[in-house]
């Protein structure tokens, strides 16, 4: 088998009182996508710094393709790069400039440096913003740069930290491209994202956090497996309706769900045990009670329903 990308055994951090980690351990394959998640506070930074060497753990190690984190600090910086919400560009150079100062920090310069700021430039499709400078750019061609600059000496792993924060959702949408072209490249990521609906499109693995230790590991299909049941979603037509709904189906077992945008119609969440008999009897109950609905249906429960019941809060 080969070397994990990432490998953490027993990782722990303690701040004087405070223990950010108690003793995680995970591992990331090459070439893949890991998602780390949890609630604030949980540990997602303190995880990523020790990693990425900015500080040493307590106890445990943690290894970058082989190379541990600590014993081989140097070694792992080459292999790594970190960009995170707040981008560190310089706003009053070009694309092109900061890319340049990205490489010069790494002691890429000349011709090589040039031949990569001109690769970088098409494959995140910077051509037109590459001479202009960077304060006058919207955040998620900002972001686009940033991620373009952690990537000038081709990493093997890249640490993302919360990309896509902030942006709107086209722009969002550009960065999951993105991202999945550093798979298809082969470059392992480590994402930490607070939208849980980016990690299930994007990562092959989870690893989810809360207060500091690992509540739960594995694919977004074997989390939501995990969570169980099928749940029974009720979207009514009437807020008005609501306590009357809860009164009607009160002996089905009600599942916490995220909270819905304010121009959304109302909806209740149910575990479904019993599939599809459940909602049929679901939907004779709202009859016989004549309470309109606007949809009843059967699905799998969300990434957000899973967190909800693995950790205490929303991340
Ligand atoms: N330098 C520090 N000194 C003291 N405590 C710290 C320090 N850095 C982090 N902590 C504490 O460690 C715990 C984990 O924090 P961390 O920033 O790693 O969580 P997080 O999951 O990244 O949260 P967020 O989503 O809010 O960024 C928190 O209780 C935090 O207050």
């Amino acid at each position: 088998m080969s070397v994990p990308a990432i490998e953490v055994a027993g990782l722990a951090k303690t701040y004087g009182e405070v223990t950010a980690l108690h003793g995680i351990s995970f591992e990331a394959a090459p070439g893949t996508v890991l998602g780390l998640l949890g609630p604030n506070g949980s540990g997602k930074t303190t995880t990523v710094t020790l990693l990425a060497t900015l500080q040493r753990p307590t106890a445990g190690s943690a290894r970058i393709c082989g190379h541990d984190v600590v014993a081989d600090a140097a070694r792992v910086r080459e292999l790594i790069s970190l960009t995170g919400q707040s981008a560190a560009l310089d706003g009053g150079l070009t694309a092109a400039e900061n890319l340049a100062m990205f490489g010069n920090l790494t002691g890429l310069r000349g011709e090589r440096l040039r031949a990569r700021i001109d690769e970088l430039v098409e494959q995140f499709d910077l051509g037109a913003v590459r001479d202009r400078r960077v304060a006058t750019l919207s955040g998620g061609m900002q972001r686009r740069v940033d991620i373009a600059g952690a990537l000038v000496t081709r990493p093997a792993v890249l640490f993302l930290d919360e990309p896509t924060t902030g942006l709107d959702p086209r722009s969002r949408a550009a960065v999951w491209e993105i991202v999945a072209g550093l798979r298809a490249e082969g470059i392992t990521v480590l994402l930490t994202t607070q939208y849980l609906a980016e990690a299930d499109l994007l990562a092959d693995r989870i690893v989810l956090l809360d207060r500091g230790a690992v509540v739960a590991t594995g694919t977004p299909a074997e989390l939501k497996r995990h969570a169980g049941a099928a749940v029974c979603e009720v979207t009514l037509v009437d807020p008005g309706d609501l306590d009357r709904v809860a009164t009607v189906l009160g002996r089905f077992e009600s599942v916490e769900t995220p909270a819905a945008g304010p121009a959304a119609h109302p909806r209740l969440v149910f575990r479904s045990e019993a599939g599809m008999s459940t909602v049929a009897e679901v939907i004779a109950l709202l009859r016989e009670a004549r309470i309109d609905v606007v949809d009843v249906g059967l699905r799998q429960p969300s990434l957000d329903e899973v967190f909800l019941q693995l950790t205490e809060q929303v991340p």
